[in-house]
């Protein structure tokens, strides 16, 4: 199977790497075009734009980062709509609102070709362990045929119905984890600040109700206020404003999402967009 890929970020790059060993055909377009040469080491061809990208492909993957990336591939000049036609398919894995999903169903459907959204929960290491779970929605025959790919990308993936669910839903579970993110952070300051020893915290919260995954793997570089990113932290903000958004539309109340997205924006402010997201802890310390 011959696949295009569009954005060679932290995720993009470790799901192309995972698509090319698994034996597909793989052709790579980054906007900074030097990021290809690795992938190209490991046999992927490079397209120069996105169109040509769709043009040689089938099937194009994009993983970018905003709505407005996502927006800038497909509509600006040598974007994916130069070249997209009937019998081809385009699937957006990016984290976007459904709006902008729903921009890009409308315009890539006008050219006769298919239209997957299907963001991904999931980090750095279970983008490359092939570990994610993918959140497809839009249309079904397109899923059923990339079903190996996303074999190959994640441990299970979801067919969520009509554009925007899947939108809707990566947005929903990055806003929890983002306020869960907020309040271990507090957590672990209030722990620190109390005089108490914050490993003993970790492995308390570890053995009861509320032990999960996250806490696990990112306490410990926490504590040792160490945040290399694996999801940046410029992302985690953008995933707490999109949806408080959609909370806004449908007049939801989410005071803590709301607040936590408060400190999110004061850590952009103090340049802490690149580090992880739970660099949240470092601006709650300041
Ligand atoms: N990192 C994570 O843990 C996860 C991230 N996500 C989501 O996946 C997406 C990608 O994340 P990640 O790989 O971490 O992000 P990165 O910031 O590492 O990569 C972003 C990618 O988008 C490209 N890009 C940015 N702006 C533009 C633009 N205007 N035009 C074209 N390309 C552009 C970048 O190109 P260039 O190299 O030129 O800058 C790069 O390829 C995001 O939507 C994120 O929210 C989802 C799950 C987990
Ligand atoms: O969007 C990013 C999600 C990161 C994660 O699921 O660990």
């Amino acid at each position: 199977m011959e696949v295009g890929f569009l954005g060679l970020g932290i995720m993009g790059k470790a799901m192309a790497i995972n698509l090319l060993r698994s034996g597909f055909k793989v052709t790579v377009w980054n906007r900074t075009l030097s990021k290809c040469d690795d992938l190209a080491e490991l046999g992927a061809s490079i397209g120069t734009t996105p169109s040509a990208v769709i043009k040689k492909c089938k099937y194009t993957i994009a993983m970018l980062s905003d709505p407005e990336a996502a927006l800038s591939v497909v509509f600006d000049k040598d974007g994916v709509l130069e070249q997209i036609s009937n019998g081809k398919g385009y699937i957006d894995m990016s984290t976007v609102d459904d709006e902008t999903s729903t921009k890009i169903f409308m315009a890539i459907s006008k050219k006769g070709a298919s239209f997957l959204e299907a963001p991904v929960s999931g980090s750095k290491k279970p983008a490359e362990n092939g570990q994610l779970v993918i959140l497809a929605a839009g249309d079904q025959e397109l899923y059923n045929e990339m079903v190996p790919a996303f074999d190959v990308l994640g441990k299970k993936s979801f067919f969520l119905g009509e554009v925007g669910n899947g939108a809707k839903m990566k947005l929903v579970v990055n806003m929890i984890m983002g306020s869960m993110m907020h309040a271990f952070s507090e957590g672990l300051v209030l722990a620190g600040e109390s005089g108490l020893d914050q490993q003993t915290l970790l492995d308390v919260l570890d053995l009861g109700a509320i032990a999960n995954p996250m806490f696990r793997m990112k306490g410990p570089a926490m504590i040792q206020q160490s945040y290399p990113p694996a999801f940046p932290l410029k992302h985690q903000q953008k995933d707490m404003r999109l949806a408080l958004a959609l909370s806004d539309e449908i007049h939801v109340p989410m005071p803590v999402a709301a607040a936590a997205n408060e400190t999110f924006k004061k850590a952009r402010r103090l340049d802490m967009g690149d580090l992880d997201f739970s660099a949240v802890h470092k601006a709650i310390n300041q």
